[in-house]
């Protein structure tokens, strides 16, 4: 692919079930492979400043509560414009690197709050919608959500399946409410929250994973975060294999956002462990992975500054809304 050029977003394609029908997923051994991520090539210490920071680079910085205010949507804003204390990036040597996270991700009635304190730093807002975490709600009002934030100013959308589509092996249903919300989202990237713990086995994941990417989805995303089990690496590694077989059958590059429980520095490097193993380097960028969380910048932050000061603040001061 031509490296000056942006490479093509996906298109879609029409429904596809023989691509995963059939597709049997083996959950001991994907328990097992998951298992040896992060184990068996420990990053060293020298490198790990450098692989953290990269992961605050792949943040989807994330405030999703039901008491979010416009106060709390500026402050976390202004953390994903200066997401490291000035001393922490100076003592790396990373002061000019201008670093801010990948994205903040608010809801819809928080988008306009964050596009205003976000103005001229490039970071770009998400915001979820349709009836974001459950979903239930009329097709045509979830439309109407995505397009409302868009039309306040949404760079990206994150939007919910109907895990009954899922459930039930409604490929068709699935495949054409994911489709009429690419639509809604025009310009703006659409990332597919597959809720997998809500999903019941890997088989479905796989399965909900490529009507996603048929249906013309930018990023497949793990969880909403409210989910009783949210992000696991088993579930990760098959969501990364979808893709991976998508983007051989099409051509087209998918990102992969894990959501939901992502709370550690640790979790930083296991996970960018596995896009590198499994997909290579070019997934360890904001454009095709990001991760969703809420609070791994803290400690990500605490374990940055401990490399440079040999010392641990703490952890209130690196609060991050
Ligand atoms: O999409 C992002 C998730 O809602 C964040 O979940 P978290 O609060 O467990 O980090």
């Amino acid at each position: 692919m031509d490296s000056d050029k942006e490479p093509a977003r996906n298109a879609g394609m029409p429904l596809a079930t023989e691509m995963f029908e059939g597709h049997a997923v083996n959950r001991s051994a994907a328990e097992r492979r998951a298992a040896t991520i992060g184990t068996r090539r420990s990053v060293k210490k020298a490198y790990q400043a450098a692989w953290l920071v990269n992961a605050v680079r792949c943040i989807d910085l994330t405030t999703l509560a039901g008491d979010d205010t416009a106060a709390r949507v500026r402050r976390l804003c202004a953390k994903a414009r200066n997401p490291i204390a000035p001393h922490v990036l100076e003592g790396l040597g990373l002061a000019d690197m201008g670093l801010t996270t990948g994205a903040v991700c608010v809801y819809p009635t928080m988008v306009a709050h964050a596009v205003s304190a976000l103005e001229g730093s490039g970071v770009p807002v998400a915001s979820v919608a349709t009836g974001f975490p459950a979903g239930l709600m009329p097709l045509h009002l979830r439309l109407e959500e995505i397009r409302y934030a868009v039309g306040e100013g949404a760079q990206e959308i994150d939007i919910v399946i109907t895990r009954e589509h899922v459930l039930t092996g409604n490929w068709q249903a699935l495949y054409d409410e994911i489709a009429a919300m690419r639509e809604a989202c025009g310009e703006a990237h659409m990332k597919a929250i597959l809720a997998t713990g809500d999903l019941q086995t890997l088989r479905n994941v796989y399965a909900a994973s490529m009507v996603a990417m048929q249906a013309g989805a930018d990023f497949i995303k793990t969880s909403t975060g409210k989910e009783g089990v949210n992000a696991t690496l088993p579930v990760s590694l098959v969501m990364i294999r979808a893709l991976r077989d998508y983007g051989q059958a099409t051509g087209y590059r998918i990102g992969f956002k894990p959501a939901g429980g992502i709370k550690s520095a640790k979790d930083a490097l296991t996970w960018q462990m596995l896009m590198k193993e499994e997909l290579g380097r070019d997934w360890l960028n904001p454009d095709l992975f990001r991760f969703g969380a809420s609070s791994m910048l803290g400690d990500i932050e605490r374990q940055l500054e401990h490399h440079v000061t040999g010392r641990y603040a703490s952890s209130s001061r690196h609060a991050t809304a």
